[in-house]
């Protein structure tokens, strides 16, 4: 901090406080008023506003798309487009004692900022970044630079006069002075791999002092501090930081002296990188380790050994292509120990298994194989190449360890089914099946492109967030999404064919069109240098698609690259789920050749204008799928009747679910049942036709109300009632979509070997996990009423709709339906 200090102390009283001052103004202004991204706000915690209170402003209202775009995103638009329309113009002259101060005093105040801290992040229109090579580029200065200008086809060469400040939000703060020794405020956003790093390793990455080349770098005003414009840098891949021997630097002179701070490097020998980089392993520091590593490499030190350190940071860092890379250099070395050959082989098997080449890996594990580790190697590896092409795994493990673990990722190969992507006649790009197929088919099982778990997020660094994307024409109360986003920077920082597979997903209405899917498989070369992108990162894109097609998964958020490209039906034709973070989709009806596969991407029970408001508000049209025209045909009034019955019969469904005597029970399925009828009324006469038989928001209270008549029939041993019950239960599933064909409670079912009774060709459109328990219970209530051949074909049933849930049978329905079944007994069912 010396230099920091040593500038504050040599400013006057009066430039202090005015500075402290105008500080707080930056700070507060962006509390209350979100500015370009990138800097600390103090404000009290504000929220989202609920589907609920938005409704309730535009009631009777049908969203357009236009709607959504008006409510934040014209304004903030048309003002950026009003900016860059405005001519470019010379910046004033920086005071370098003004810039220190500025970075020392937000410093000061991010330090003293409590956990309530939000920071109010804007991210404007177009976000730059740059795709030219630096060599290509020609040197510019900081008198050069003009505001409101992106400067193609140059590069600012500068160094950093300070440490980087992180404003707790997306951004770092630099201030830097060219060769000339004029200076410059430089934020450095998207530099996603030290969001959540600590000093050392920020200092080691950008410590002062550092030369930067600033690709093609763009000026603006500031307006809150008209003296301190500043460059603002995107996309991670444009700030490129240069080695002190950078032959580019030849002819380079710096005018200033650098401050005494900044002339310490953390080590100036190979022996003391490379111990530097032990010690940062140690931490987990992997991202300043591989730079360490890099230059223990460089100054020829222990090079092979430090060549192999590095491949297991890289394998860290989720960078098999570079971790593969070296240890292949090392191997080629020829001059690796025994030891140290044995290393360099798990690591180069570790890298090829973690980008899914199991087939390579067998060639290289199995000449090895009197090793128990590499003959471990190869089951795992067998395993895998089994699964990639048989879609066969075995379920009743993964299921067993996703109930144990947190934050759970299967080891798994990945499998794709008989799908392929294509437009239809509207030249709407979706998932198609190539051949026929069966309900409960597996159609894909994904390892997830990038995920972010919740708890496994750390929150040392930064504070609240509350991000709005013009160009995404999205908002965010948390950074989960903007972790995810930085999950997939780091992703694609080596993997130049995941780039290009990011580059084929939708990103939205604003951004270009996505490339063909699949994209042609490109090999991507090491990384030159762990801080070099093999990639240049189109941040807005990559921001674009991980809005636009992430998945909730338990404890997290995912990003899978196929499951993308499936379109929204609320009568979907498979139904995705998750194993920790990898996605099942399956298909939940027969499908013909050609037909589309389609999910739902909202609950089956959220209500028609809700979901309408939704569809639009995150991905941007209007659903036209059978269950959401009928339901917009009801009218809106029957729809608000239905809506605040249903929020009567939750309150039934609770004191259902504590009720305790047979009296209570039949009373409340009275007043539930009356409900329900008047529900009913609300879904017109076509609805059934037109929806195929859905009325999804009656699934829960037919459930409240079998419950009801279930417990009464059984506390009371009213066989009519259990009777009642049952046939309850049945229309509950008969509304999500289940075709039952045999609704008979009594009587001599058909001889011979019988089929279910339902129609297999379709099972309910969501898996709820009720539903099957709702199946498990007509099958006990038939046991109560001692019809053992009924309670058999409904626990078949059970089964066989597990199965097309979970691919698992029997043995995952004990697992996955242990609470259902540890309230009933139905061992003499199986
Ligand atoms: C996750 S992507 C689905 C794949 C996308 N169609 C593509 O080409 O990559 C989501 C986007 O697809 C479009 N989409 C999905 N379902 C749709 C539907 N039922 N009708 C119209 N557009 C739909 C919307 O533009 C939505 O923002």
């Amino acid at each position: 901090m010396e230099d920091l200090e040593s500038a504050l102390r040599s400013m006057d009283h009066e430039s202090l406080v005015n500075l402290a001052k105008s500080v707080e103004a930056q700070l507060s202004l962006q509390s209350s008023k979100a500015r370009s991204g990138g800097a600390a706000a103090r404000s009290v915690a504000s929220r989202m506003p609920t589907t609920e209170e938005i409704m309730s402003r535009l009631p009777k209202k049908k969203w357009t798309r236009d709607d959504v775009f008006t409510m934040n995103f014209k304004e903030l638009k048309a003002k950026a487009d009003l900016e860059a329309s405005l001519p470019p113009e010379r910046g004033p002259i920086i005071d370098r004692n003004h810039l220190l101060g500025t970075l020392s005093i937000t410093q000061q105040a991010l330090n003293e900022s409590d956990r309530d801290t939000i920071i109010q992040v804007l991210v404007e229109w177009p976000q730059k970044y740059s795709s030219e090579r630096l060599k290509d580029l020609s040197l510019i200065n900081v008198s050069d630079l003009m505001i409101r200008k992106t400067h193609k086809g140059n590069y600012l060469l500068c160094r950093t006069i300070a440490r980087p400040v992180f404003d707790g939000g997306i951004g770092f703060l630099l201030g830097v002075e060219d060769p000339n020794g004029n200076t410059a405020y430089v934020k450095v956003l998207n530099y996603a791999l030290l969001f959540d790093a600590d000093l050392v390793e920020i200092n080691t990455i950008i410590r002062a002092g550092a030369i930067l080349a600033l690709r093609e770098p763009s000026y603006y005003t500031n307006v809150t501090l008209p003296d301190l414009p500043f460059i603002k840098v995107e996309s991670p891949s444009d700030i490129v930081i240069i080695e002190s021997d950078n032959p580019m630097l030849n002819g380079i002179s710096w005018k200033s002296e650098l401050p005494l701070l900044s002339r310490i490097s953390r080590a100036t020998n190979g022996q003391a990188w490379k111990a530097e980089g032990l010690k940062d392993f140690k931490a987990s520091r992997w991202f300043s380790s591989a730079v360490c590593f890099t230059n223990s490499i460089k100054f020829g030190f222990d090079v092979e050994v430090s060549r192999l350190n590095r491949a297991e940071v890289y394998l860290r860092l989720g960078w098999n292509n570079s971790a593969l890379h070296d240890a292949q250099v090392a191997l080629d070395s020829g001059s690796l120990s025994d030891e140290l050959q044995r290393k360099a082989i798990v690591r180069k098997i570790k890298a090829l298994y973690a980008m899914g080449r199991y087939q390579e890996v067998l060639e290289i594990a199995s000449t090895l194989e009197n090793d128990k580790l590499f003959a471990e190697w190869v089951t795992k590896a067998n395993r895998r190449v089994e699964e990639q092409s048989t879609g066969i795994y075995d379920w009743l493990k993964l299921y067993k360890e996703d109930d144990k673990k947190e934050s759970f990722s299967p080891d798994i190969a990945d499998f794709t089914g008989p799908v392929e992507v294509k437009k239809n006649a509207n030249g709407l790009r979706g998932t198609y099946v190539t051949r026929d197929v069966k309900t409960g088919e597996l159609l894909m099982f994904h390892k997830p492109t990038f995920s972010s778990f919740h708890s496994k997020a750390t929150t040392a660094n930064d504070l609240g967030l509350m991000w709005t994307s013009v160009p995404t024409l999205k908002s965010a109360a948390d950074r989960h999404m903007h972790r995810l986003f930085c999950k997939g920077v780091q992703r694609v920082w080596d993997d130049r064919h995941m780039y290009d597979t990011i580059r084929s997903l939708y990103a939205g209405e604003t951004l270009e069109e996505p490339r063909t899917y699949p994209v042609p498989f490109a090999v991507s070369p090491p990384l030159e240098h762990p801080t070099r992108p093999s990639v240049d990162i189109d941040v807005e894109y990559l921001q674009g698609v991980t809005v636009l097609n992430a998945f909730g998964v338990q404890d997290g958020q995912a990003l899978y690259a196929a499951p993308s490209l499936m379109n929204n039906s609320c009568m979907p034709s498979a139904l995705r789920q998750f194993i920790g973070d990898a996605i099942i989709v399956r298909t939940i009806q027969d499908l013909e050749k050609g037909e589309e596969v389609t999910l739902s991407y909202l609950e089956a029970q959220v209500p028609y204008d809700e979901k309408q408001f939704r569809l639009m508000k995150s991905w941007r049209f209007d659903c036209e799928c059978g269950v959401c025209k009928a339901d917009d045909e009801d009218g809106y009034d029957a729809r608000e009747t239905r809506r605040a019955l249903s929020k009567k019969i939750d309150e039934i469904g609770e004191r259902i679910d504590k009720a305790r005597d047979p009296v209570t029970s039949k009373h409340l399925a009275t007043e539930a049942k009356k409900i329900i009828d008047d529900m009913k009324r609300t879904f017109h006469e076509e609805h059934s036709k037109k929806a195929d038989g859905c009325k999804y928001e009656l699934a829960k209270p037919l459930r409240y109300l079998a419950n009801a008549l279930g417990f009464a029939g059984r506390l009371a041993s009213d066989k009519t009632l259990i009777e009642e019950s049952i046939e309850v239960k049945m229309q509950s599933l008969a509304v999500s979509g289940l075709k039952i064909t045999d609704s008979t409670l009594s009587g001599a079912p058909p001889k011979g070997k019988l089929p279910l009774p339902v129609d297999t060709r379709q099972v309910t459109q969501f898996y709820v996990e009720g539903n099957v328990a709702t199946v498990l219970e007509i099958s006990y209530y038939f046991l109560v009423l001692g019809d053992k051949k009924r309670a058999k074909r409904w626990f078949d049933t059970a089964v066989w709709m597990e199965s097309v849930y979970s691919g698992g049978g029997l043995e995952v329905l004990k697992v996955r339906q242990a609470p259902s079944l540890g309230s009933m007994d139905l061992s003499d069912l199986y």
